[in-house]
């Protein structure tokens, strides 16, 4: 049994995509849902523009595929800066940051996607850049070696992770702007599959881009994927219509079942239920049995799980929810009897 070959348009994964740009909203207007975000940064953005500052640093964190990198650019073009794109793996030594910093023009937007995975060097490097707009650089080596002070433009570092534990304290308390993305709800993915069916040309029933939304595991980047995926079939195998029937027929030979649920979750799902009863299992146990790296099922597959109540975390490992045996079409074992007491005194 392994997840290695889940279908890779269904899963998010963190390459720029040019199909994903045509469906990116371009303005804080046209992004939907992640109400509390959106309304927070409207008056941060606006309050910056009216003190002519740059502003806070802001960081987005949660699962893949919810808009960080998305809201990211909006930022950038609604305080009307420049927005520079890079990431945490990218930036291998102090230098390549200095480099990106000292070409930064006042108030511009500096994305770093991926933020957790920051060289420590390379942090040691960002935190006077953020605090103070001030770079210290080491210029030659040995005994010759010297320290100079680079004034830099003030700037907004907009940082990006889906591991918010995996960053370091000093690195999260430097961020006045901490926002955390949520799994968007079905009304909200049912209006973006609206949108991005309205701009991909295709003719959609309410009840069409409703089953989209439905099995979309909460995700912009998902529902997107799923609309491309179904538009296909309506043109080949339908009649360039996306209705109800050609979607649930799509994605059930896409292998998305009705929760959303793709081949890994159910890989992840069906492991516990059969080899562990259900739980609790450890995560490096789960990992070792799927073949997949923990990362991935950390960041990617138990999320949208915990938050379906599909599976609980407790401190001995995962469980299996009632939701999840049913959904398996399983029955959940009994509880055990109690063991007896040998050594009480009762
Ligand atoms: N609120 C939204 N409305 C419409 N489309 C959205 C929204 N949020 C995200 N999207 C779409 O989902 C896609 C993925 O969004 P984005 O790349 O911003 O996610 P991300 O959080 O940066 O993911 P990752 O963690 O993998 O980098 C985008 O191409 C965009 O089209
Ligand atoms: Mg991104």
């Amino acid at each position: 049994m392994t997840m290695s070959d889940p279908d890779p348009t269904l899963r998010p994964e963190r390459l720029p995509d040019d199909a994903d740009r045509a469906l990116r909203p371009q303005a804080l207007e046209e992004f939907v849902g992640q109400a509390e975000a959106r309304a927070n940064l409207r008056v941060f953005i606006e309050s910056a523009k009216l003190r002519g500052q740059a502003m806070d640093h802001t960081l987005f964190h949660g699962p893949p595929g919810l808009g960080k990198t998305t809201l990211a650019q909006i930022m950038a073009r609604e305080l009307g800066v420049n927005f520079k794109m890079t990431s945490g793996p990218v930036l291998a030594k102090a230098g390549d940051l200095a480099a990106i910093l000292t070409n930064l023009e006042a108030r511009d937007v500096l994305f770093i996607d991926e933020i957790h995975r920051l060289n420590p060097a390379v942090e040691e490097v960002l935190y006077p850049a953020l605090e103070d707009f001030e770079l210290d650089l080491v210029i030659g080596e040995g005994p010759a070696a010297r320290t100079v002070r680079i004034e830099l433009q003030p700037f907004t570092l907009v940082g990006a992770t889906t591991r918010l534990g995996l960053l370091t304290t000093p690195l999260r308390d430097r961020f006045g702007i901490p926002t955390r993305l949520e799994f968007y709800t079905e009304d909200e993915l049912d209006q973006i599959v609206t949108r991005g069916a309205r701009l991909l040309n295709i003719p959609a029933d309410p009840e069409g881009t409703r089953e989209i939304a439905k099995r979309a595991r909460g995700t912009p980047r998902i529902a997107g994927r799923l609309l491309r995926r179904v538009v296909d079939f309506a043109l080949i195998e339908g009649d360039g219509r996306l209705s109800r029937a050609i979607a649930d027929r799509a994605l059930t030979r896409l292998g998305v079942d009705k929760l959303g649920l793709d081949g890994a979750d159910r890989r992840y799902m069906m492991l516990m239920a059969e080899h562990y009863g259900g739980g609790p299992v450890g995560v490096e146990t789960l990992s070792a049995a799927l073949s997949e790296a923990r990362d991935a099922i950390e960041e990617v597959i138990e999320p949208y799980l915990l938050q379906q109540g599909l599976i609980q975390r407790t401190p001995r490992g995962r469980m299996l929810g009632a939701r999840a045996w049913r959904h398996l079409g399983l029955e959940a074992p009994r509880p055990a009897p109690p063991k007896p007491d040998l050594f009480g005194d009762g």
